[in-house]
Parts: structure tokens; sequence; C-alpha cells
């Protein structure tokens, strides 16, 4: 089933810069895609249009079944829901604990206190952070930080997981587990879409790649592709 489609997206900020050009994609549920790119080719504001935080110039984006120009106002809030966010600046409550800030869209997602405590807990095991649970997010190291950004979105379980760069202050070996828990988040029908620069781990996860440049798709190389090499 397609999850998310690019149709013919172009994106002009204001003051005239193109950041996409024409770009047509789809991802289905549960895939896991890499989107490759130099610095500024548009990585980052192809996942914006995804979580609504742009809109496009031209073309549509469509999110199951549905062509997001009509998703509008308080509708924003719902289709977001949907979505888990891996900021490349984690965006954690810096006076809460790990587990509040893994806790709190989950609460806002209206989940049952019991559903809630066992999800975090869920996600703080599988990011080796368990320990972490009852920490200030400003005790912990930025690797942590970036950890929990991570098991925030995962505990969601979202439709669509969007990272930008999530393992971009990790050591090697942490970013390949985190990387396998992302694939395991896909296994359970998560589309995870994955800004990174690190080709070494991009092309080891060998997962399909979009590469970009300048705003335009360049190269759709499928995991068959790369199994190969
Ligand atoms: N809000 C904005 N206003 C104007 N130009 C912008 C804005 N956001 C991004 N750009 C420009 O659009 C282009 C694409 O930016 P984007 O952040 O999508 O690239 P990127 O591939 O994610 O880069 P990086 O890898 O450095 O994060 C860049 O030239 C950038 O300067």
């Amino acid at each position: 089933m397609t999850l998310l489609r690019f149709d013919g997206v172009g994106k002009t900020y204001p003051g005239g810069h193109r950041a996409l050009d024409d770009l047509s994609f789809s991802v289905q549920a549960g895939e896991m895609v890499f989107i490759t790119g130099h610095s500024g080719a548009g990585k980052s504001t192809l996942l914006k249009l995804a979580h609504l935080s742009e809109r496009p110039s031209a073309g549509s984006v469509w999110f199951d079944g549905k062509n997001l120009e009509r998703v509008r106002g308080k509708q924003v809030a719902l289709h977001r829901r949907r979505l888990g966010v891996v900021h490349q600046d984690h965006c954690l409550l810096l006076d809460r604990t790990v587990a509040d800030n893994v806790a709190l869209p989950l609460l806002i997602a209206g989940l049952a206190p019991a559903e809630i405590q066992r999800r975090v807990r869920h996600a703080l095991d599988s990011l080796g952070l368990a320990e972490r649970a009852g920490h200030r997010s400003t005790d912990i190291s930025t690797g942590e930080q970036q950890r929990v950004g991570i098991a925030r979105a995962m505990a969601l379980q979202p439709a669509l997981l969007l990272a930008d760069e999530p393992t971009g202050n990790l050591d090697p070996s942490l970013a390949a587990d985190i990387m396998n828990q992302l694939v395991g988040l896909c296994r359970q029908g998560t589309a995870v879409v994955i800004a990174s620069h690190d080709l070494a781990l991009v092309k080891r996860m060998k997962k399909r790649v979009l590469v970009i440049d300048k705003g335009r798709l360049m190269d759709d190389i499928s995991p068959e592709e790369l199994a190969d090499e």
C-alpha cells in the first residue's frame, strides 16, 4: 500500500530559492527509504513537506490516499499524530525526565496510562536508555539525548517516521544499533524516511536510496541493486 506520494513537487522559498524541483516518488507502508544528497540538496525540505511544516509551491503530496493540500487548520495536528519525527536537534523538554519526554506525545494522543507506561519502557529498553528513565534530559549526553528523541518517535508507533540525520551525534556502532531498531519498526508496518549524509551507513543498510541534487531526484536505487554490491 502506498503511504506517501510526492507528485511533481516543487518548493520555492520566499526570496526565490528553489529547494525542490518536480520531485516524484512513492513510499510504501513498512518501507525504509534513505534520502541522500549534498548539503542544501533539499532533503530537510522534503521531510518538512510530509510533516506539513512547509507547503509545496507546485505539485502535490499525498499521505494515505489524501492530498495534503486539503489538510488545513486543526486537521494538521491530526495528520501529525500519525507521524513520528526525529530532528537533528532532538527538541527535548530539558526540564523533564527522559521518560516524561517519551511519554508526552502518547499522553497527547490520548493513550491509556498503562499502555503509555508499557510503550515508554519498551522504547527506552530498545534504545539502551532504561537506566536513564528518571534522569533529567539536561543531565545526559548529547548522544543519549538523540536516542531519547528516537525513542519518543518510536513509542508512537507511527504510520510514518521522518528522521533528519538521526545518527548524526552517535558513534558508528550505536548508529548501527539504532538503524536496526528502525528496521524493526518497519517490520511492524511503519514507513521510515531518513535523510542522511552518512553514505557508509546508507550503503551498509542496503535499503532503498533516493539521491537528490539541487532539489531534483537523480536516482532511485532499490535494495536489490545494493545487495549486488
Ligand atoms: N526557510 C527557508 N528559506 C529560504 N531558503 C531555505 C529555507 N530552508 C531551506 N532553504 C534553502 O533551501 C535549500 C534546501 O535546504 P534543505 O535544508 O532542504 O537542504 P538539506 O539537503 O536538508 O541540507 P543539509 O544536509 O545541509 O541539512 C538550501 O539551499 C537552503 O538554503
